[in-house]
């Protein structure tokens, strides 16, 4: 049975009755507030808040202020602000303790900034919903200093010789080392706010962050150029915000599966696979864009480089959304054969 009529238009304009010992129950059976897990950062909390809203705009029935309980739910990720997460050990760092309360009950859903969840969810969790996607680009953000006019074609000619650059992904140092092997980077983690800080007091000449959040954040300004995918092969799946639920739970994927962005599955289905073909470790460099075609296909372009930028391959396919998953893994498989196995678990 459908617990919220999928693309209804009524609107629950009366007051609902008045919730019994903290919870409501819904006319169809379900217990109300849907309990939805997230990260605490304000990226985080803002594309949560920003997908209940899409999620009440579509299911008026939702409209009402108990309707959701926010659950702020720290990862082993967030607690580690000062290694490399490679050192800590394995993939998943940012949704393991969510993936825990969702199969232990404590919370209904959860939303994941998507490139920071890992490929092979755990048994009894799905990917019930991917949201348009937000620009996925990466951003180049210099100091001080350097705000020279930036030519588009060759974003990094604006930084000076030896510069060095803060960043915490091995994806961006490759492809940034491969282009300017004369730069330096420096370990630089944290939320984005920590990172403006850090560049606006000069400890790095530039830093590297994904547009999507700048965006989101109201921070657009701070970027001085927007690097073109062609440039810099954007992680998989940047910008775009996923849904999990636990498997048996009918009712909240059939609702979540109604406002997903078709366009958003089948680039991510197609992302998601080169990522799990090549399987590397969270220090492999490896980048995945995929952008869809007229006509019902894709133009999947996979990377895979070495940290230090002394090598990097990037290929490109085509092929029909509905073979999206194929799509990704076969160009994963054939990066992985082409590429040093060295860099690879
Ligand atoms: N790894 C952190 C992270 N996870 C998602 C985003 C940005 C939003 C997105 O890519 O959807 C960021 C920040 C960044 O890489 O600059």
């Amino acid at each position: 049975m459908i617990a919220f009529p999928a693309g209804t238009t009524e609107v629950a304009d009366r007051p609902l009755a008045p919730p019994q010992d903290g919870a409501m129950v819904r006319p169809h059976g379900r217990l109300l507030p849907l309990r939805v897990g997230t990260r605490g950062s304000p990226l985080a909390l803002w594309q949560t808040r920003d997908f209940l809203a899409r999620i009440t705009c579509f299911c008026p029935v939702l409209r009402n202020a108990r309707a959701f309980e926010e659950h702020v739910i720290a990862t082993s990720g967030d607690l580690i602000q000062d290694r490399a997460l490679a050192e800590v050990g394995g993939k998943g760092l940012f949704a393991k303790e969510i993936h825990e309360a969702l199969l232990d009950r404590r919370i209904d859903f959860a939303v994941h900034s998507l490139k920071d969840l890992e490929t092979a969810l755990p048994p009894g969790i799905v990917l019930a919903c991917t949201l348009r996607r937000e620009d996925p680009r990466d951003a180049l953000l210099l100091g001080a200093g350097f705000e020279a006019a930036v030519d588009p074609a060759h974003p990094f000619d604006a930084l000076p010789h030896g510069a060095l650059i803060g960043t915490s992904s091995a994806r961006r140092q490759a492809q940034l080392l491969h282009a300017r092997p004369d730069l330096r980077v420096a370990l630089m983690r944290g939320n984005v706010q920590t990172r403006l800080g850090k560049l606006a007091r000069g400890e790095v000449a530039a830093t590297l962050l994904a547009l999507a959040g700048l965006k989101r954040l109201g921070l657009e300004a701070e970027a001085d150029i927007a690097i073109d995918a062609d440039c810099m092969v954007p992680a998989a799946c940047q910008g775009i915000v996923g849904v999990t639920v636990r498997e048996d739970d009918a009712e909240l994927r059939e609702l979540l599966a109604a406002i997903e962005d078709p366009v958003a599955r089948a680039v991510s289905s197609a992302e998601r696979a080169l990522l799990a073909a090549l399987d590397g470790s969270c220090r492999t460099p490896i980048g995945g864009h995929a952008v869809p075609l007229p006509g019902g296909r894709l133009r999947l372009t996979g990377l895979v480089a070495r940290t230090d930028g002394s090598f990097l391959l990037r290929r490109t396919v085509e092929g029909g959304w509905r073979d999206a998953a194929a799509l990704g893994c076969d160009l994963g498989d054939s990066l992985r054969r082409d590429s040093p196995a060295d860099l690879f678990c």
